[in-house]
């Protein structure tokens, strides 16, 4: 660590070794975001016990005479950190090398009895003060690197919950960060990616005016993004939903009295076990936000055979808008059906049906249109929300503590607003990890 001419043939060298830190403890901290300037974090009285091993000699040139000795100091520290956002590779970075270190105390033990006094002197006057700077520049450059490791891992993160099999987000910087005197603001591309190809929307119309200043948290989302998303799923074919005779037995039980001699025909059918109902989308569903909810507008195909090389017994498309109001409670997405429209069309069926030939096709248009809106559009529903919920899950939101989570809607764009408790978990498996 150093070394100390000591007259013009011998040289006494100093050098320090096997370095330990212990009984770290911290009295207070401080947080304070400094608008256009820097997150200043103040930490008070830093104790520490640092161990390790001095290795002194004396000499002249060719002939060195080495002692080591164990030593033990003990200090306590203020720490302030300046930490200013940085953009490195369109990632949100920390630089944090405006970092300094106050000592209050800084106590030499030398372990053993063979400490010369000139030695003891020496440490205080001049090795302490070395010590003092080699600390500093080196617990800085480590904050500095651990401050990056959790910004990365934190983009990491935002970046896997946006990201589903071919389907993700670009979270690439738009700008550079900045600190505001309540908060940090960061913009993101927000551009959905499928399959190595990315989506670009019009111009955002967010601003930051549009959020209130009071919760921790907000997701602002809007039509084109729920939109290419929306397309991206479809395009990943993942809007087909198959149900067995048995399932659809169940979906209609209910309305059995009713519709007595269609139903107990397409039961007929149903029941044998090759029996299958196959519900997809025709087109991609169209999204659009307005105060009342969220509207989607979808063309959807129904088919229903008996078996797989059979011509199918019932085909029809229906044109569906739904208005949703979206919650969160007890860590479940819930979807709550507010209003709905539905249009039967392209019906072709070989059910037998005794009605006379020319009511016979409203009668089945009713039917079908009765059925769409009491159990389809529910079904889907029911089956779209544990699907959302354990697709959120499947990315560690369970184990985030939200706090009176509020979905809102307005025109064009939807806002999600929550307080969150940080989980401690993801805390110690990150520190885990990075040590
Ligand atoms: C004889 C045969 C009979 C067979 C009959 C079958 C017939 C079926 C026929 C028709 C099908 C009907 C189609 C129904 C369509 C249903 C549409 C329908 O339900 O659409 C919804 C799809 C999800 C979504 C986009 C939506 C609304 C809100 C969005 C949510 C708002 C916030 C949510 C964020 C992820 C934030 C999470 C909160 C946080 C963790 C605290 C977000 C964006 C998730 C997606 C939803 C509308």
């Amino acid at each position: 660590m150093g070394l100390v001419p000591a007259g013009t043939a011998e040289v006494v060298f100093i050098a320090i070794e096997s370095i330990q830190i212990s009984n770290l403890s911290i009295e207070s901290s401080e947080v304070e975001l400094r608008e256009d300037d820097a997150i200043n974090i103040v930490i008070k009285n830093v104790s520490s016990s640092i161990k390790g091993i001095l290795n002194y000699g004396y000499g002249s040139w060719f002939v060195h005479v080495g002692h080591s000795i164990e030593f033990e100091i003990d200090s306590s520290t203020d720490l302030v950190i300046n930490n200013k956002l940085a953009c490195t590779n369109r990632r949100v970075a920390a630089d944090t090398s405006d970092c300094y270190l106050t000592f209050h105390k800084l106590q030499l033990h030398l372990h053993g009895n063979k400490d010369p006094g000139w030695l003891r002197q020496l440490f205080t006057d001049f090795i302490s003060f070395t010590l003092k700077l080699v600390l500093k520049s080196q617990i800085c450059k480590e904050i500095n690197y651990v401050a990056n490791l959790l910004a990365d891992f934190i983009q990491y993160r935002a970046g896997d919950f946006l990201t589903s099999g071919d389907i993700g987000v670009n979270i690439d910087l738009t700008s550079f960060p900045v600190t505001k005197a309540n908060y940090l603001e960061t913009h993101h591309k927000g551009l959905l990616v499928y399959k190595n190809t990315t989506v670009h929307f019009n111009n955002s119309v967010f601003s930051p005016s549009l959020l209130t200043e009071d919760r921790m948290l907000y997701f602002w989302f809007s039509e084109d993004v729920l939109n290419s998303l929306a397309l991206a799923a479809f395009l990943d074919q993942r809007f087909v939903l198959l149900l067995t005779g048995h399932e659809l037995k169940e979906i209609l039980k209910d309305d059995i009295e009713s519709n007595q001699e269609i139903l107990q025909e397409i039961f007929h059918e149903a029941s044998s076990n090759s029996s299958l109902t196959k519900v997809w989308s025709l087109t991609p569903p169209e999204i659009r936000i307005t105060p009342k909810g969220t509207l989607v507008t979808s063309s959807v195909a129904v088919q229903l055979s008996t078996s797989l090389d059979e011509k199918p017994k019932l085909y029809f498309e229906t044109d569906v808008i739904t208005t949703i109001q979206a919650s969160y409670a007890n860590k479940k997405l819930r979807l709550h059906l507010v209003d709905y429209v539905v249009h039967i069309k392209n019906v072709i069926s070989s059910l037998q049906i005794s009605t006379e030939e020319d009511q016979k096709e409203a009668a089945l248009n009713q039917f079908l249109n009765k059925i769409v809106s009491k159990f389809g559009i529910p079904t889907v529903i029911e089956r779209l929300e544990p699907a959302l919920t354990s697709l959120m899950n499947s990315k560690g939101l369970y184990l985030f503590e939200i706090i009176n989570p509020e979905i809102i809607p307005y025109q064009g764009y939807l806002i999600v607003q929550m307080d969150f408790g940080f989980p401690h978990h993801l805390l110690v498996d990150f520190l885990k990890k990075s040590m």
